[in-house]
């Protein structure tokens, strides 16, 4: 995580596609405490594959669990969101691939957007027999508005980079990474002479209502995951995905 001038890079780097098991979560989540406690003037979160920004949630996590590992796993998942949706400095996803489901929320969370050409983002969990929960749908409500956003939703729809600008699910589209760095850092440069404390209280304001939602129920949040994924249907369809996804390879 090299500072440049304030400006932290965090480069995702969990082969082969940046899947958020626990562990890369709790990485993350100390990563941004990190940054909170040494006054980071700004992040920009990119991966170190070159065509997967993230994968979203490792599904080996969510099948056949044991349940208190199940809960740790989400409990992570909320903390790590928590803090970056939180973050008192300026945030930037460089989406250099594809970011699917929760790698569609780690790009939801930033404040700003610059993703490449030819890779798909989107919360697809209701293709795949899964729900996106409240929070997520906040997320994407939040960045495109509430008909896009149900529409998109509804169908699990994966954007193409061009469709993800045409909705405004992102901000800018870049030709290659090196690009979308320099665009990311280009939208940090003009947050810069900006008063950091007005800047970040106008933000939180703006985000107050979604975080409540999940501070205020996270208990609540908790059990819904865990009685979802546990039942057998879900379970079932969560393997077959995973199948498939191997298949795929073979
Ligand atoms: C009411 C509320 C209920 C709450 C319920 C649960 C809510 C859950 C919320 C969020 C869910 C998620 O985030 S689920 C994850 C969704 N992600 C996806 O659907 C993406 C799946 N992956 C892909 O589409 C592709 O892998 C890719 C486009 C990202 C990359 O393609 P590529 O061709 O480069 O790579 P491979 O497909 O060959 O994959 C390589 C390797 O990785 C394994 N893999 C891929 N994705 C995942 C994943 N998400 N989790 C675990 N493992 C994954 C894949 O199986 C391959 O493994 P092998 O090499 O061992 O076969």
């Amino acid at each position: 995580m090299p500072l440049k001038m304030g400006v932290a890079t965090v480069t995702m780097n969990r082969p082969p596609v940046n899947s958020l098991n626990t562990e890369h979560l709790e990485t993350l989540h100390r990563t941004f405490i990190r940054l909170e406690n040494e006054k980071c003037r700004g992040m920009i979160l990119t991966s170190s594959s070159p065509t997967v920004f993230s994968a979203g949630l490792d599904i080996r996590e969510m099948y056949k669990p044991e349940l208190e590992k199940a809960r740790k796993f989400w409990r992570t998942l909320q903390d790590m969101w928590l803090k970056l949706y939180s973050s008192p400095y300026p945030t930037v996803a460089a989406i250099n691939g594809h970011a699917p489901a929760g790698g569609c929320l780690l790009s939801l969370s930033c404040e700003y957007r610059v993703i490449v050409p030819k890779v798909r983002m989107g919360l697809n969990e209701t293709q795949l027999g899964i729900v996106a929960p409240q929070w997520f749908q906040d997320c994407m409500r939040n960045a495109i508005g509430e008909r896009e956003a149900e529409k998109a939703l509804i169908a699990g729809r994966m954007f193409s980079s061009e469709e993800a600008l045409k909705v405004g699910l992102v901000d800018e589209i870049a030709q290659n990474k090196e690009e979308c760095i320099q665009k990311a850092e280009a939208f940090l440069a003009s947050q810069a002479n900006l008063p950091m404390l007005a800047r970040k209280t106008v933000k939180l304001g703006f985000r107050h209502q979604t975080l409540s939602r999940l501070l205020t129920g996270r208990e609540a949040d908790t059990k819904i995951f865990i009685d979802y994924i546990f039942q057998p249907k879900v379970q079932k369809g969560l393997e077959m995905y995973l199948q498939s996804l191997s298949k795929k390879a073979a």
